[in-house]
């Protein structure tokens, strides 16, 4: 499976965002997205998840050397802030979840395994989601994202804010996850994108280009990151 950007662009009234997006993710990889404040990472997530119409392009999935579209269902999207119903306990939003996509869940489990597998303790399940940390309200978001297993999961910055334990927690749930699909990952954590992606894909300038670690330690890769991303400011 492939999923493939073409010619993708997005202005917002003069200011030219994403300008040239040419990009095929394969299928288990999990990708690096790093770029500057500013340089379109969101911007990018919110058009492939059709939140947000773009200018020009197209994007589709290619499954056995055959072009389809994308469905809704394809698509996983968790968002740097967890947005979750505070009004519900942990338990509640689960079972929830389930119910209105029941047609669409293969394999359903019963909800505590679902809580065991995220590593949310039995006290902690039946708490209003208003109480949760937003660790916890981030795991959720990942949850009922990969219940549904899509076939393309984009995390916005989804490690940045939580302890060192969850994050250590996320990273093995990622690499355990990758298989069958792709995961798109965007931070600005270069150890984490390093040590976790099997692509760094840098936006730069408005175009996606995949930064070449072959032949390179750690050290100079890293440096040859920053030097690509610090042209950026000289526009
Ligand atoms: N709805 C909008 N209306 C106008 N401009 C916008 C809108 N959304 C984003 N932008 C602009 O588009 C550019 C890219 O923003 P975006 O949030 O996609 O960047 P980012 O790479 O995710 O940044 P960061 O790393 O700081 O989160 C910024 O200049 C931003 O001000």
């Amino acid at each position: 499976m492939k999923f493939i950007i073409e010619h993708l662009s997005k202005n917002f009234e003069k200011k030219e965002v994403l300008r040239d997006i040419d990009f095929t993710f394969e299928s288990g990889k999990i990708y690096g997205l790093l770029g500057r404040n500013g340089a379109g990472k969101t911007t990018l997530f919110n058009c492939l998840n059709r939140d947000m119409k773009t200018d020009g392009g197209r994007f589709y999935m290619e499954d056995g050397g055959l072009p389809r579209e994308v469905a809704a269902e394809d698509i996983g999207y968790v968002l740097s802030t967890p947005t979750v119903p505070e009004f519900l306990t942990g338990r509640e939003f689960l079972r929830f979840f389930l119910d209105i996509n029941e047609k669409s869940i293969q394999d359903p489990r019963p909800l505590d395994e679902y809580f065991d597998y995220m590593s949310i303790e039995p006290e902690d399940r039946n708490k209003l989601l208003k109480d949760y940390s937003h660790g916890m309200k981030n795991k959720m978001q990942m949850l009922i994202n990969i219940i549904a297993r899509p076939s393309v999961l984009l995390l916005d910055e989804p490690l940045t804010s939580l302890d060192v334990v969850v994050a250590e927690e996320m990273k093995q749930l990622l690499r355990s996850l990758k298989n069958g699909r792709i995961t798109i990952f965007s931070t600005h954590i270069m150890d984490l994108a390093l040590d976790l992606c099997d692509e760094i894909v840098l936006l730069n300038h408005g175009v996606l280009e995949v930064v070449d670690r072959a032949d390179l330690d750690s050290s100079e890769f890293k440096d040859k990151i920053i030097a690509a991303l610090r042209e950026e400011s000289h526009d």
